[in-house]
């Protein structure tokens, strides 16, 4: 008799308490995300039956074409979390701006902000190539009873209070830390419900693989170029396999469950790099670290870059520790 598997609901309310903060209204949270995440997944799965593919014909403030994923996921995750009446604030990689929640008994007591990439790795929508959704939450710096404030959104990453990421590939998972570990729940779909199929996952201090779109070498800083030949040597371990899915979620998923590091260098084409630092690479940075891997933009930790802007890019490597760390060591060998 297989033992009984923890449900996300039971094993969040289990650890609430190792949450420094405890109230329960980080769990309500954890929970409308959960929720939101179901029925992003319902729509998900039949993309290609129904007419959810393709562009929505909008672009959003990073001169993207917003596909008709991006808006709907957009659109579910923000409905859920303002209707539980716990956020005050909300800044999505779809929204120009942040959106300021009044709470429903209108007194604003609401402590927390969510940044949000509802749906990450677009361009694979249209491909059925997994694909996923990134959230960063913070306690608000301002005053409760107030409207939320840009400050509220722009904290380094070091201050978030929880992070995660939904992965909806041949199964669908959410995986999430608030502080204390890193644990993935798979979802059952035939009964809609999340169990805890991977308790305090870790990066491998090591790994073989490596994540960049080799497509963009020409353009990528010299320490860079150096480290993809250092991969790609013939010597003791090496060459490393080289795996790209083109969906940071799916690839960050895969390295910390096999031992990898995943790279979005800049380059003339991308200056800054092209992943955002407050809803991509601090929430995964976040988990990286408490999974004992690291993060960094080739020589800053990411969790400690000071943002300045809601939508700022950084560059961004992740993973195994060791395998970071090499990296840095190029960079700081050759430079740009
Ligand atoms: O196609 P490229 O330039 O390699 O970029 C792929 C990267 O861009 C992203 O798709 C950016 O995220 P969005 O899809 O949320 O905009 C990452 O998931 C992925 O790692
Ligand atoms: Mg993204
Ligand atoms: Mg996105």
């Amino acid at each position: 008799m297989l033992p009984k598997k923890q449900t996300l609901g039971e094993f969040i309310i289990e650890n609430q308490h190792a949450f420094k903060y405890s109230s329960g209204e980080l769990s309500s949270l954890l929970n409308s995300i959960r929720l939101a995440a179901k029925v992003v997944n319902h729509e998900v799965n039949k993309a290609g039956l129904v007419d959810i593919i393709g562009a929505h014909g909008d672009t959003n403030i990073q001169g993207e074409d917003q596909q008709k994923l991006d808006v709907y996921a957009n659109d579910k995750f923000i409905q859920t979390l303002t209707r539980r009446n716990i956020v005050c604030g909300i800044a999505s990689e779809e929204e120009d701006s942040f959106i300021s929640i009044n709470s429903i008994d209108e007194n604003n007591q609401n402590k927390y902000v969510v940044l949000i990439d509802p749906l990450d790795g677009s361009s694979n929508i249209d491909v059925n190539v997994s694909v996923g959704t990134i959230f960063s939450i913070y306690r608000r710096v301002t005053p409760t009873g107030s409207p939320v404030q840009l400050e509220d959104f722009l904290q380094k990453g070091i201050e978030q209070v929880a992070a995660g990421y939904v992965v909806y590939g041949t199964s669908t998972m959410l995986v999430y830390t608030t502080g204390d570990g890193v644990n993935g729940f798979t979802l059952n779909p035939a009964i809609g419900t999340f169990y805890l199929s991977h308790p305090n996952m870790t990066f491998p201090e090591d790994g073989n693989i490596y994540s960049v779109n080799e497509g963009n070498y020409f353009d990528f800083p010299e320490g860079v170029k150096k480290y993809i030949k250092y991969c790609q040597e013939e010597e003791g371990e090496r060459p490393y396999t080289s795996r790209y899915i083109g969906s940071l979620v799916s690839d960050f998923h895969r390295n910390m469950i096999k031992g990898g590091i995943y790279m979005y260098p800049k380059g003339s084409r991308n200056p800054n790099g092209k992943l955002r630092l407050l809803y991509e690479c601090n929430p995964m940075a976040f988990l990286a670290e408490q999974a004992n891997g690291y993060a960094s933009d080739g020589y800053t930790r990411t969790m400690e870059v000071e943002p300045t802007e809601l939508h700022q890019r950084v560059p961004f490597v992740c993973g195994s520790k060791n395998m970071v760390n090499k990296l840095e060591e190029f960079m700081q060998k050759y430079g740009e």
